[in-house]
């Protein structure tokens, strides 16, 4: 599904990916842990193609293409999501215009007929009650006063719509209060399955006693210094980052 190769990624000429490898399956869920500062963000940004990245070294292949050859939005539409983690809000554009439009453009890349206004009115609602949230934020302009915990579920939503191939959460689980941390994890975990992989970035063990991930990685100073199972994220917890400073994976 996802074979990053000695990926090396500057900003700006400062190198903030030092040759990250990182190999993903189908159906896989691994989860990204790591120190402020470390590249997390960076690698998110990179695979869904925001400008500002420089690779200077290295390859990412998804599906069996160069991921990097494809415009930002080939890759939404080839099924790449990413859930942000500072949701972007759009003012005047309302929440249900934008998922409609992105699900049939999707739709149209993939070969497949548009889906209707009534149609998608009825795969809309039933995201929005596996959700739990209310139907009004369907009408509202795109993340636009919505509360950190709201654009969070949002983006869940938006998931739970396009249904992605590879779905990259980046701190989805930051701002979520209780209920919410497991309301959303139980959607992502609705949109588990045997083709669709999850890349997932967060700084808490707990989100990871929801959502079980196949892998943990450690990401620290732009690579992969060690991974795991879920074990990991538990002596993580225990240990900090410290202890596995100069080890590589
Ligand atoms: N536009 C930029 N100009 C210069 N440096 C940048 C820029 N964007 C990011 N960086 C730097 O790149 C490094 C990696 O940032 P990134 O956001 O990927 O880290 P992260 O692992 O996601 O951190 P956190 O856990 O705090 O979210 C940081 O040192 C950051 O300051």
């Amino acid at each position: 599904m996802l074979s990053i190769k000695n990926l090396h990624v500057t900003i700006n000429d400062k190198p903030i990916l030092k040759g990250l490898t990182l190999d993903i399956n189908p159906g896989e869920v691994h989860a990204i842990m790591g120190p402020n500062g470390a590249g997390k963000s960076t690698l998110s940004h990179v695979l869904s193609g925001k400008a500002g990245y420089t690779v200077t070294e290295g390859s990412v292949m998804y599906n069996g293409k160069d991921l990097l050859e494809l415009a930002p939005e080939i890759r939404a539409r080839e099924g790449v999501f990413l859930a942000f983690q500072y949701p972007v809000e759009i003012p005047g554009v309302s929440n249900i215009y934008l998922l409609k439009a992105a699900l049939n453009a999707m739709r149209k890349h993939q070969g497949l007929p548009e889906v209707d206004a009534m149609d998608f009115l009825t795969i809309v609602k039933s995201k929005v009650k596996l959700l739990q949230m209310d139907e009004k934020f369907l009408y509202r302009a795109v993340n636009e006063g919505f509360s950190g915990g709201e654009k969070k579920r949002n983006e869940i939503l938006q998931a739970a719509i396009l249904e992605p191939k590879l779905c990259i959460l980046d701190e989805t689980d930051s701002g979520l209060d209780i209920d919410a941390l497991r309301i959303v994890s139980e959607g992502v975990n609705s949109l588990r399955n045997a083709e669709r992989s999850f890349l997932m970035i967060t700084h808490y063990q707990r989100l990871l006693d929801y959502i079980k991930p196949d892998v943990v990685h450690v990401l620290a100073d732009g690579k992969i210094v060690k991974s795991g199972g879920p074990e990991l994220a538990l002596e993580l917890e225990e240990r900090g980052y410290s202890w596995l400073e100069g080890q590589a994976a």
